[in-house]
């Protein structure tokens, strides 16, 4: 089939790739005339582990094309996919204005039926919202669908390749069969394409994102709890995670969740509600507590120095909002790196692949290192902000060596309290004893 994606950014691109590599033409467009160039050249604008491979497979095979051309490529396709920005507006609502002009140019130039696959995160009615603007710019036939995606940064190839589900919202039975026949390969495989109306579609995206959100708010908080009881999270989390009606996944207490998802997406669901008239009492209380859980660790560091920050190097590893991306959207080491600054800290970061974007929004306000252990040269203590995996076991011996002091404020409970213990570390995590040494 002939598809058009519009919106070549970190769901748009894969969606491509991904549809490409199932055999499809799929036309990706975008109003960034640097990126699109770059794509054309074989850049892959993002960090997405094992997208390039794919990405350079299809070009190759000229399955995989680029443009800025909208109407060029709507000519060519009768399916077009939207993977465009839903920013949080001031309010918290989702920003609708970039799936609106886009529906608006779609209705201007359509020459022939078209179905208008929905694929960003937007709120209840929006797939009516995209029909009354296309109809108000044309009288052929076209179907608006809801197709929330799920997959999450860092291991987008993999879910997109292989989703746990692939939701469809539509009233027309002819959208259907299309969508029907470009999900066939997963079908064929055993995923299930769930169908169901737009307005269900649009909010299972809410409601699952939401959720997941919940569930790391909740272990947020018994970890916080399991520190003034003197309990163990990493116990209560395996012990919890053990009842499949629970289930492992999503448990692990940190720093709060950010990113470009949950966040945003929490707060366009309680602005939602709030429109309705109803009150999402455990949102609310999911994004307060999540905005102190963020930085949880600097009070626990300003009381590890005796209340004053002014003039003490603290070393940050990571600096993406998790592990295997570049995306520093609403990231976790952001909040805790400005209070640093704010308190008087100098800050020299390690983050070798989302150090760039950081560059951008706080340009030399930091130091950045060229490797892990150059950052904790002289530091007075580390702060683990992310999770990569080159951070899981490090060599204690060297550090001792290069820091002024052995101690580390670890927001992503990467080692068993024994390892900081046995190489006489001062180590705070979250929901476990603190190791003195
Ligand atoms: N990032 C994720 O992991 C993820 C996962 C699931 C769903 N989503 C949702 O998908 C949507 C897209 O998210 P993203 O992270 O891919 O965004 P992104 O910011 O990475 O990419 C958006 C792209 O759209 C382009 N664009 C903007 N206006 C355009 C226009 N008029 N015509 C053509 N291109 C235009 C931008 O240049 C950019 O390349 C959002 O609604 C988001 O909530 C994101
Ligand atoms: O047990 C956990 C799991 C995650 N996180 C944090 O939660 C945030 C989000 O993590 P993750 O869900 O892995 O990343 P995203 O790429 O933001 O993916 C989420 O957001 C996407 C955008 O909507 C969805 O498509 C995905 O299904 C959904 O998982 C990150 O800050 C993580 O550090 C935790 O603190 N503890």
């Amino acid at each position: 089939m002939n598809i058009t994606i519009v919106g070549t950014g970190y769901v748009g691109l894969v969606t491509g790739t991904t549809l490409a590599e199932l055999g499809n033409s799929v036309y990706c467009v975008d109003i960034d005339e640097k990126k699109v160039e770059g794509m054309k050249n074989g850049v892959v604008p993002i960090y997405e582990p094992n997208l390039e491979e794919m990405f350079l497979r299809n070009i190759q095979a000229e399955r995989l094309f680029f443009t800025t051309n909208l109407k060029e490529a709507l000519d060519k396709s009768e399916v077009i996919y939207l993977a465009l920005p839903t920013p949080p507006g001031e309010d918290g609502s989702a920003d609708l204005s970039y799936v609106l002009k886009v529906a608006a140019d779609i209705g201007e130039m359509m020459t022939e039926y078209k179905v208008i696959v929905n694929k960003s995160t937007v709120p209840v009615g929006t797939a009516d919202r995209v029909t009354e603007v296309i109809s108000s710019k044309t009288k052929i036939r076209f179907d608006v669908v809801s197709n929330p995606e799920f997959l999450r940064e860092g291991l987008a190839v993999e879910d997109s390749m292989n989703p746990a589900r692939v939701v469809v919202g539509s009233s027309s039975e002819k959208a259907k069969d299309i969508m029907a026949k470009i999900y066939q390969p997963f079908t064929n495989i055993g995923i299930p394409i769930i169908f169901m109306d737009e307005k269900s579609s649009e909010l299972t995206k809410y409601a699952s994102n939401s959720f997941l959100a919940v569930k790391i708010t909740f272990m947020n908080e018994i970890a916080n709890y399991c520190e003034k009881v003197g309990a163990d999270v990493d116990k209560v989390r395996l012990g919890m995670g053990s009842d499949d009606r629970i289930g492992h996944r999503f448990l692990f207490p940190g720093i709060g969740y950010g990113g470009s998802c949950f966040p945003k997406d929490v707060k366009a669901l309680i602005k939602s509600g709030q429109d309705e008239n109803f009150n999402f009492q455990i949102l609310e209380a999911t994004e307060n507590v999540n905005v102190s859980q963020k930085v949880i660790l600097i009070s626990e560091i300003e009381k590890y120095f005796g209340g004053n920050l002014e003039g003490k190097t603290i070393a940050v590893w990571g600096l993406a909002f998790k592990a295997n991306t570049d995306d520093i959207r609403e990231a976790s080491s952001l909040d805790n790196i400005r209070l640093l600054l704010e308190k008087g800290a100098k800050v020299i970061a390690y983050d070798s692949i989302a150090e760039r974007n950081v560059q951008k929004v706080i340009g030399d306000k930091i130091q950045y290192a060229k490797s892990m252990y150059e950052a904790v040269e002289n530091a007075d203590a580390l702060f683990i902000a992310t999770e990569w995996p080159e951070f899981k076991n490090p060599n204690f011996s060297l550090m001792a060596k290069k820091m002024k002091n052995k101690v580390i404020f670890d927001g992503r409970n990467m080692y068993p309290l024994e390892i900081p213990q046995q190489n006489g570390f001062y180590y705070k995590s979250i929901g476990r004893k603190t190791i003195h040494n």
